[in-house]
């Protein structure tokens, strides 16, 4: 890997989320994993310490939102983030996504997201430029060389839809069991989505809590392959907005999309109802 990164936005996506990874193996590798916590703060702080430094020397009139800074679940409304709301260019980074997976040994499903926002994009998302680094997979998703969305990814099997192993949306098994789908459990919303692109899995549906971290770069990512992002029900995803949550989402195939957001809506109705089955988690029931 070279010193210097690549002059693109793109191109500093990509470098940066293949140093951090670089770094968060070694963590790994120098900490072991008999104290998770202590393991899960190491790797945190870090991977978001040299993109701070980084991003501070290589594009320092930019502005920075990071899962890791103090004030970034803050609202503006609690007095957080006044800079980024003002600023034209935001870099959205989650120094380390699926934190519990990157301390458990083996698992390869955690991530490091760059992304970068621009207040004169065109898209809804208005994400220009992002890469979605899976250290332990050898491998780094960008919108500099995007993998391109085909719907011959689609076998003869049923739909296989990617979720959280430990926070899964309450309606997702009755969504699933409706539709004949088989849940993947997995951890890291990048490491999801990633799977998506790749054509591992066939979509990922997430709802009651995140933060515009965990999406903005494998959302970036997606996109510009082709894929369909959005809320699960149908409104475009936003970022950089006063109020960091993002709370649920739907990345897809095209062909996907029209037939998961009507069971989408059917199962958000039934919720809405109050008869919906509690959530529970998917921890112990994967065969990664
Ligand atoms: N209900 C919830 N509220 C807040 N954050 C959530 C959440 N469910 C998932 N997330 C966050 O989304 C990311 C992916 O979650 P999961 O692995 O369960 O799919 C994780 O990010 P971090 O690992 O960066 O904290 C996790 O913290
Ligand atoms: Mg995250």
């Amino acid at each position: 890997m070279s010193i210097n990164p690549p002059e693109s936005d793109g191109g500093l996506a990509q470098w940066l989320a293949a140093r951090a990874g670089e770094l968060l193996l070694a963590v790994r590798a120098e900490h072991g994993y008999a104290d998770p916590a202590a393991l899960k703060a190491a790797g945190d702080r870090a991977s978001h310490e040299f993109l701070l430094a980084e991003l501070e020397r290589w594009r320092p009139t930019d502005t920075v939102l990071s899962e890791e800074d103090d004030d970034s679940r803050r609202s503006v409304t609690e007095g957080g983030g006044p800079t980024r709301l003002n600023a034209d260019r935001v870099w959205i980074v989650d120094p380390l996504d699926g934190t519990r997976e990157f301390s458990e040994e083996g698992r390869s499903d955690w991530a490091v997201h760059v992304a970068l926002w621009h207040r004169h994009a065109s898209t809804p998302h208005r994400l220009i430029a992002g890469a979605v680094g899976l250290p332990a997979q050898g491998r780094v998703l960008t919108t500099e060389f995007p993998l391109r969305s085909r719907t011959d990814q689609a076998g003869d099997g049923p739909i296989r839809l990617a979720a959280s192993r430990s926070r899964p949306p309450a309606f997702l098994t009755d969504l699933a069991e409706e539709i004949g789908a088989e849940l993947v459990p997995m951890g890291s919303a990048g490491a999801k989505i990633a799977a998506v692109v790749t054509g591992e899995v066939d979509a990922y549906i997430h709802a009651g809590g995140q933060y515009e971290w965990d999406s903005a770069a494998p959302v970036a990512v997606a996109t510009a392959a082709g894929f369909h992002a959005c809320r699960i029900d149908g409104t475009a995803l936003r970022y950089n907005e006063v109020d960091p949550r993002l709370p649920d989402l739907l990345v897809c195939r095209p062909d996907l999309a029209a037939p998961l957001l009507e069971a989408l809506s059917r199962q958000l109705s039934t919720a809405a109802a109050g008869t919906a089955a509690p959530q529970t988690s998917l921890l112990g029931k994967e065969s990664r």
